[in-house]
């Protein structure tokens, strides 16, 4: 709970002052200009409660499979409880809080799904990804705890390979999976930035299941493209273009193969410390030659303007994983200098909620 605090107050911003005056608040009801921000303000704050809750009735309609189940045709009330086994006033309830979501909508008796609800069940992976919240869910159930550092976290176990552990194969495909799947909004963002038509080969470091290379080769059907991970993620890849030669090995323990004049790091970065990740640019470094281009993707933070999106979903998520942290385009600057490169350009990203990009060069 906030307060109670013993330090005496300090100045702040005048709208500040008034915000935190319950006699301004009342005040505000009765001037109309005012009240409109009164009730504005009142609604953001709202939206801030029940975050949660929104989260969750999200979270149930995908794993009882409704948006799926209603992309396939409307459905009355009764089916869709009888189908998932929810008792039929729970379900009204249930999409009633979807309608109110902007997901669904009901015509007659009938449920249908609304253009936001049906632009949902097909962005790749999405389903899926919402799905794999239970364990970020589970370590922010106690967020004061959380954020005084829990010894061990749901979500870092869900990323076994973060830490350079073993990893059985289901679990290697388990992620590679989802990793994948998401993989197809991130490379239609990085290669709308990224030209890659100077260059003769590109190294794909942590490259997962080949889903990034795959995308590049089909736009790129000259370039020789090498994809590089850990032993269990590569040999489990499913079939890929003919142009995309697998190479296995730790970024931790090996040299990275030579010979490529281009080398990128799809998120990877903010899973590490910045101790592996320095080490990882300066074998990066290593592997290019002169005139060399590195490519970074990945949500970035905003940095000294917390960005809505990377700074609150991307920072907790990868702090649950507790080896990386989602670094700001300056951050990763540092980094890169650290190592060698120069050149450093970050344009605006289209999609800051999928990623950012970030080009260096070694000379
Ligand atoms: C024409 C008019 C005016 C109206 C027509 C109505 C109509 C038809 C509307 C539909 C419009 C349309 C085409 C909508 C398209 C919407 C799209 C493309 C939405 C995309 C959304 C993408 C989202 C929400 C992406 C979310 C990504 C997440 C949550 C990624 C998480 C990644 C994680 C956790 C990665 C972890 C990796 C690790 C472990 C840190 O390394
Ligand atoms: C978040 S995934 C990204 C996969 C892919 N680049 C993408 O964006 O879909 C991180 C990848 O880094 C790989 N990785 C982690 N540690 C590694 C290491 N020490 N050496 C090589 N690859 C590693 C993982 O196996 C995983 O495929």
């Amino acid at each position: 709970m906030d307060g109670p605090f013993t330090t005496p107050p300090r100045p702040q911003g005048w709208l500040v002052r008034l915000a935190l005056s319950p006699r301004f608040h009342r005040l505000a009801e009765r001037l109309p200009l005012v009240r409109r921000f009164a009730r504005a303000e009142g609604e953001a704050l709202f939206d801030l409660v029940q975050g949660f809750v929104r989260s969750q009735v999200l979270m149930a309609l995908v794993n009882l499979g409704l948006l799926a189940r209603l992309a396939r045709g409307p459905e009355t009330t009764e089916d869709l409880a009888l189908l998932t086994r929810v008792p039929l006033n729970r379900m009204e309830i249930l999409l009633k809080a979807a309608t109110a979501l902007k997901l669904v909508r009901k015509r007659g008796t009938l449920w249908h799904l609304t253009p936001r609800g049906a632009a949902f069940t097909v962005v790749p992976g999405l389903a899926e990804m919402v799905s794999h919240h239970r364990a970020l869910y589970a370590d922010l159930a106690d967020p004061v705890g959380f954020f005084r550092g829990p010894e061990t976290t749901q979500l870092a176990g869900f990323w076994p390979y973060v830490f350079g552990a073993g990893i059985g194969d289901p679990e290697a495909h388990r992620f590679s999976r989802l990793m994948a799947e998401s993989q197809t909004l991130v490379a239609r963002d990085t290669l709308a930035q990224v030209d890659f038509s100077g260059q003769s080969h590109l190294l794909d470091v942590g490259g997962g299941h080949g889903a990034f290379l795959s995308a590049v080769a089909a736009r790129h059907p000259g370039l020789r493209l090498t994809l590089f991970d850990l032993g269990q993620v590569v040999d489990s890849a499913p079939p890929l273009p003919a142009q995309i030669t697998k190479v296995a090995g730790s970024f931790r323990d090996d040299s990275l193969p030579l010979g490529a004049d281009s080398l990128s790091l799809i998120r990877v970065l903010y899973d590490h410390s910045d101790a592996t990740v320095a080490g990882l640019l300066a074998r990066a470094f290593e592997a290019l030659p002169k005139g060399g281009l590195l490519v970074i993707s990945e949500p970035m933070s905003g940095g000294d303007q917390p960005d809505p999106a990377t700074d609150i979903y991307f920072a907790i998520y990868t702090m649950a994983m507790q080896t990386g942290r989602t670094r700001s385009v300056a951050e990763i600057s540092t980094l890169l200098q650290a190592a060698g490169f120069v050149q450093i350009t970050s344009p605006a990203p289209a999609r800051p909620y999928v990623t950012r990009v970030l080009t260096a060069r070694k000379i």
